[in-house]
């Protein structure tokens, strides 16, 4: 990385022709201290990556390359936006050439590597990788991701709902957190941009189902990050589902205050507690989020309701972008972190009414 007045990072990214790798080259095509430096496919080498994606016309002058061809090494930091396997089996390789990482898939997002072994059927190819990395949200792992070499950027799910939850944690938490449920809605680019039969427009358009019901993924990875933060056993239940619009977000989340959640100001807590998290807004109590008010923004908006009906209900309404706080651009404020840029570096962007 160049140390002038105005630095310069040289940027990889594997992985340019999916959904989260041309939001990647959106992001940072725009970045004022990236000079995009390779960006592989292995189908489309040669291609001019304008010429595929036009919304990059007169932004990008770079063509795809073979992930063999293309020269990771020479950059500061190489983006993984490929399935989960990928990354961890290229990890020591560019580490060793002084190379920093962030993958959005999975491969460093569960520290337990029984665990991701038993959710990804498939063995970790670096645990000793694995074991350095810190897991990329930044709104609970600021100081961590700054000295990080290596970043888990976390799942689209997870993203949400550990948000939502996070300032009622700790020692003694303001929910009862053996009883947490989260009803998760995604639109269909979080499935990825392959060909599927169930992601064709007929199958998805005017139709709305649950998936993952008796097992997810992300269930553990949300569990895992819970248990940090309260340092007790948690309970959830986990329920994506699919809905019929191309990017969006919403978790809606179920809590039973605790004695102490009762007597507390949870409004306030969550202003507090986010009051210099750029990417989060807390809006006000009984406040309605939608997915439009974020769509291509890195933010994520947040509202508590307490509904009649129970003495101790509270309900947490959370919506992002999956591309991009859900994934592309929580990486690109990684990579912020993990170069003493400011935070908010390429990432203003508001979001697109209607
Ligand atoms: N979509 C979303 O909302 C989110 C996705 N993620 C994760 O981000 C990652 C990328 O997702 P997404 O962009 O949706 O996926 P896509 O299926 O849209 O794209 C995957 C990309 O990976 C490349 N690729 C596939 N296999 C390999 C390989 N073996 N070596 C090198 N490149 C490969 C493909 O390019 P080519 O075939 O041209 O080489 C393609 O560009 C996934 O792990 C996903 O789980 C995380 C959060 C949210
Ligand atoms: C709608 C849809 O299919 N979404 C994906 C999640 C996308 C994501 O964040 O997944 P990764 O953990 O793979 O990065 C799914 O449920 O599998």
């Amino acid at each position: 990385m160049s140390t002038s007045a105005s630095p310069v990072v040289k940027v990889g990214i594997v992985g340019g022709t999916g959904y989260t790798g041309v939001e990647l080259l959106r992001l940072l095509s725009q970045h004022p201290n990236v000079e995009l430096t390779a960006i592989t496919s292995r189908g489309d080498a040669g291609t001019r990556v304008a010429d595929m994606f036009p919304n990059l016309r007169g932004h990008l002058d770079l063509v795809f390359t073979t992930p063999a061809d293309a020269p990771l090494k020479e950059c500061d930091v190489v983006f993984f936006a490929t399935p989960h396997g990928v990354a961890m089996s290229q990890a020591n390789e560019l580490l060793a050439a002084d190379v920093k990482i962030i993958d959005l898939a999975a491969d460093f997002r569960l520290q337990d590597t029984a665990m991701f072994e038993r959710w990804y059927k498939m063995s970790h190819a670096c645990p000793d990788v694995l074991a350095e990395s810190v897991y990329g949200l930044p709104e609970i792992n600021r100081e961590a991701i700054r000295k990080a070499r290596v970043v888990g950027n976390p799942g689209c799910y997870p993203t949400t709902v550990i948000l939502g939850l996070s300032p009622l944690l700790g020692p003694d938490p303001m929910i009862d957190v053996t009883d947490i449920i989260s009803d998760s809605k995604s639109g269909a680019t979080g499935a990825g941009r392959k060909a599927e039969v169930g992601l064709l427009f007929s199958e998805v358009s005017d139709s709305f189902k649950a998936y993952g019901v008796s097992g997810h993924r992300h269930h553990p990875e949300i569990v895992s990050q819970l248990e940090g933060l309260t340092g007790a056993s948690v309970g959830l239940t986990f329920v994506p589902h699919l809905v019929p619009m191309v990017r969006g977000m919403m978790s809606t989340i179920y809590v039973r205050l605790t004695e102490k959640g009762l007597e507390t100001d949870v409004q306030a807590l969550f202003e507090a507690h986010y009051r210099d998290s750029p990417f989060v807004d807390v809006m006000p109590a009984g406040a309605q989020p939608d997915t439009r008010s974020v769509r291509a923004s890195n933010m994520l908006r947040i509202a508590l309701h307490r509904p009649p009906g129970t003495v101790d209900r509270l309900v947490i309404l959370a919506v992002q972008d999956n591309l991009v706080k859900g994934a592309s651009g929580q990486a690109v404020q990684n990579m912020n972190l993990m170069f003493g840029l400011p935070e908010e570096a390429g990432l203003s962007q508001i979001a697109i009414l209607p």
